[in-house]
């Protein structure tokens, strides 16, 4: 179990770790039930019917059987619970202890698999929730992977490239939340006065509002006009696609960070942005996200090769900028960063009915699961909006002697961006992973439809922690 240290007086950590309060009474209440459970089974045992009708005594022993189950599914229970806690980090610490030149890179990789179930005006508001972190631009490279091979995701894509020219100054400029247009959109209230802010909120909205008509529209067509398809050679690779199933690699890189003239309106940088839609084959078989993330990985170890990668589902968005700079609090940390293989942020879902009849918000596992799972050693990865290391996440092994170093990790990469587009459709191939540990000991895991838990175990089984942060529940008890 994590041991909650006292704060050393020489070293002043970049995240802290607290108990939660209303552990001891927890403890009491689950000691009475404890008791009471032992009555019952007792009780069980000493009144077992001896003499009377067979059915009788076999009703009897289904309940004791029954109350066995029961209290052993209980003790599990009980054992996650336990000793749940909280992390707080001090962001201030690390602005002031690591220049933004001393900030490790991120690779963000947004998954869509099918434009008619994730649809592309979506997919634009979660690339453009991610581009817009509160994290140094030139440091931040997004990659969607679309294994829904779509010529609409891929516009889709290209609009989101102009808009973020002028969403990401704004977010910038008024410190806005939620990054999202659609969610910000949303949020915030129909009332317009007079300040600058309200007067770049209503044209940016209007913007907004223009590029979603253009990418239902296009949508809704299920093709793209002739016009808009001249306006970037991406769209010729589409001409020797066969079908969704049965395509080569495409992979275009749509913003170049490192380009001069990849700009927005203020003249500051904009973060990479790259697509993919790896190959597939119908007799080749595609392991479906993992099998995806597992090409994301490749990728982008040619094109940006970051140190720690973020994973962020298409149906979900960013809500939090600080996320980034919250997740290096725990990487980054002198004394146990290097031990932490990955940092698991929670999921919250915006389109809950009101009552939230089936429990959708997922608040036992969010507000007390998972912080019970963090006091024993590390929260599962539980897909969408972890933060991982890449050497844990490519098969690394912990050890003590380990110690991350970030300034040699952010190695540039000098070749063009054409080069390398094409020495990454070869890591994105069918064939790139026949005869390798990919999908087994290296990358995410294979053949389970729970890739990430057993991922996430499979790292820790190699000797990594992992933390969960959830910077809304600041001070709840159990
Ligand atoms: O062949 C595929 C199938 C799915 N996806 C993407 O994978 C993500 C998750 O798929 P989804 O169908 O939305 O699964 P959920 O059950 O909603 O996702 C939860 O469960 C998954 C499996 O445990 C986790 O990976 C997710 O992060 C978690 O949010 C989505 O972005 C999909 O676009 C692909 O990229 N390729
Ligand atoms: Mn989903």
């Amino acid at each position: 179990m994590d041991k909650v240290e006292p704060e050393r007086k020489d070293y002043l950590p970049l995240f802290e770790t607290r108990p939660a309060r209303g552990r001891q009474q927890f403890k009491l209440f689950s000691a009475s039930i404890f008791i009471a459970i032992c009555f019952v089974l007792v009780y069980r045992v000493t009144y077992f019917p001896s003499g009377e009708a067979k059915a009788e005594r076999l009703a009897w022993l289904g309940l004791f059987l029954a109350e066995l189950w029961f209290s052993f599914y209980w003790s599990l229970t009980l054992i996650r619970r336990w000793n749940p806690v909280f992390r707080y980090t001090f962001k201030d610490r690390l602005s002031s202890r690591y220049d933004q030149e001393a900030l490790p890179d991120i690779d963000i990789f947004v998954c869509t698999a099918d434009p008619g179930i994730e649809p592309p005006i979506m997919v634009t508001n979660t690339v453009l929730s991610v581009m817009a972190y509160d994290y140094p631009p030139q440091k931040l490279s997004i990659y969607l992977s679309d294994d829904g091979c779509s010529k609409l995701t891929f516009y889709a894509l290209l609009e989101a490239v102009r808009f973020s020219k002028i969403w990401l100054p704004f977010c910038r400029k008024f410190e806005i939340e939620p990054r999202s247009p659609e969610a910000y959109y949303r949020k915030t209230a129909e009332h317009v006065g007079d300040s600058s802010m309200d007067k770049d909120l209503l044209s940016i909205k209007k913007s907004y509002e223009d590029l979603k008509i253009r990418i239902e529209t296009v949508t809704k067509l299920g093709r793209i006009p002739d016009d808009i398809r001249k306006e970037h050679k991406g769209f010729r690779e589409w001409d020797i696609v066969l079908s969704q199933h049965d395509h080569q690699t495409i992979l275009q890189i749509l913003i170049d960070g490192r380009d001069a003239n990849a700009i927005d309106i203020e003249g500051k940088v904009l973060p990479t942005l790259v697509y993919l839609s790896r190959e597939k084959r119908p007799k080749y078989h595609h392991n479906f996200k993992a099998g995806a993330m597992n090409a994301l990985i490749r990728v982008s170890s040619r094109i940006s090769n970051a140190p720690v990668i973020l994973n962020v589902d298409c149906d979900m968005y960013s809500n939090n900028p600080d996320a980034i700079r919250d997740a290096m609090c725990f990487f980054m940390d002198e004394e146990k960063g290097h031990e932490i293989a990955y940092v698991q942020y929670p999921q919250s879902f915006y389109n809950l009915s009101n009552n939230d009849l089936y429990s959708s918000s997922l608040r036992v596992i969010v507000e007390l699961e998972l912080l019970g799972f963090d006091g024993n050693g590390g929260p599962s990865y539980i897909g969408t909006g972890c933060f991982h290391r890449r050497e844990s996440l490519c098969g690394k092994k912990y050890s003590k002697e380990f110690k991350g170093e970030w300034r040699r990790a952010n190695k540039k990469i000098e070749e063009s961006a054409s080069f390398l587009e094409d020495a990454g459709k070869v890591l994105a191939s069918c064939t790139y992973e026949q005869n390798t540990d990919w999908g087994n000991e290296m990358g995410l895991k294979y053949g389970c439809p729970l890739e990430d838990i057993i991922t996430g175990l499979s790292i820790q089984c190699r000797g990594w922690r992992s933390v969960y942060f959830n910077p809304k529940t600041s001070d709840c008890s159990t």
